[in-house]
């Protein structure tokens, strides 16, 4: 049964779960991962927060979209992947044998770089995910549409146009439409992979309010490429390189007194 209402000035309630900042939701213990024999994770420990921005930052080839990846485990679509070490979802071990995949991915939904709408209606792309999980009752599908797509600050544009194509919307509006999708599964968590990397500079400021939005109700890790984007909507910064972590603090302590020469070299565009 639908219990969450989504979107501004509402709350959500994830399957009766307690919303309250400061609890950790992802924490990482020495995650090690290799592509066949090429270490691409190296000791990774990081703990991700509830309600709460973690930017993911660190020069091309680091590790970023590797490690939130391995968050919702689609890094195992590599076939040659290996990894150790543990990565507790709400104190479960989701790399554990016995832990079952799909249980996570109704919990962590993801956002990609370039807005990847079904073919379908904006309507039935909100619409499949809770058709998927087993509602099919009409008057409850229109509700989580119009919920998601209020939750994702896009719903005055597509009122009138519910049953169009999604692939006749701005690039903005269709990233805006896939993180609306991302809602309608009710998700504790929101990976963004680079989300505004393809947008233009107005939809990338909806898309950064918006995430400042959601945060309130689901806790949001993105990699970003875009320093002044991490200073403006992370609470957290990650600074990765190599495969490691570097630094990870307060955003604010990150750009303004990092701890390591690298982190500063790196921020103040030395490299990278
Ligand atoms: N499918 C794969 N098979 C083998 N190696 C891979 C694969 N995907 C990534 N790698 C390697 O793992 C390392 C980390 O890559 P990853 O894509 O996670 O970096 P990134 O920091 O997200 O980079 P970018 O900013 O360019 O997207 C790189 O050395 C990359 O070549």
């Amino acid at each position: 049964m639908i219990t969450a209402t989504l979107g501004k000035n509402t709350t959500v309630s994830h399957s009766g779960r307690q919303v309250s900042s400061g609890q950790p939701v992802f924490q990482t213990k020495d995650l090690n991962l290799w592509y066949g024999e090429g270490q691409a994770l190296t000791n990774i420990n990081l703990n991700i927060n509830e309600n709460e921005v973690t930017a993911i930052i660190g020069p091309s080839g680091c590790g970023k979209s590797t490690y939130i990846k391995t968050l919702n485990r689609m890094v195992e679509l590599v076939p040659t992947v290996r990894t150790s070490g543990e990565i507790l979802y709400r104190g479960n071990n989701i790399l554990h044998k016995d832990f079952k995949v799909e249980d996570l991915r109704t919990k962590v939904g993801m956002v990609f770089q370039k807005p990847n709408p079904f073919p379908k209606s904006i309507y039935e792309n909100i619409a499949y995910g809770p058709k998927i999980h087993g509602i099919r009752n009409k008057r409850i599908l229109d509700e989580i549409v119009e919920q998601s797509l209020r939750g994702a600050a896009i719903w005055d544009e597509v009122k009138d146009r519910l049953h169009q194509n999604a692939y006749g919307l701005s690039g903005g509006q269709q990233q805006r439409l896939c993180i609306a999708r991302c809602l309608a599964i009710e998700p504790d968590v929101i990976l963004m992979d680079e989300p505004t990397s393809a947008l233009d500079p107005i939809s990338t400021l909806k898309v950064e309010e918006l995430v400042q939005e959601l945060k309130k109700d689901f806790s949001i890790i993105i990699v970003t490429h875009n320093m002044q984007q991490a200073a403006r909507i992370s609470d957290k910064t990650a600074f990765f390189l190599n495969g490691e972590v570097v630094e990870f603090a307060e955003t604010g302590k990150i750009f303004s007194n990092p701890a390591d020469k690298r982190t500063e070299d790196y921020i103040t565009g030395r490299f990278g």
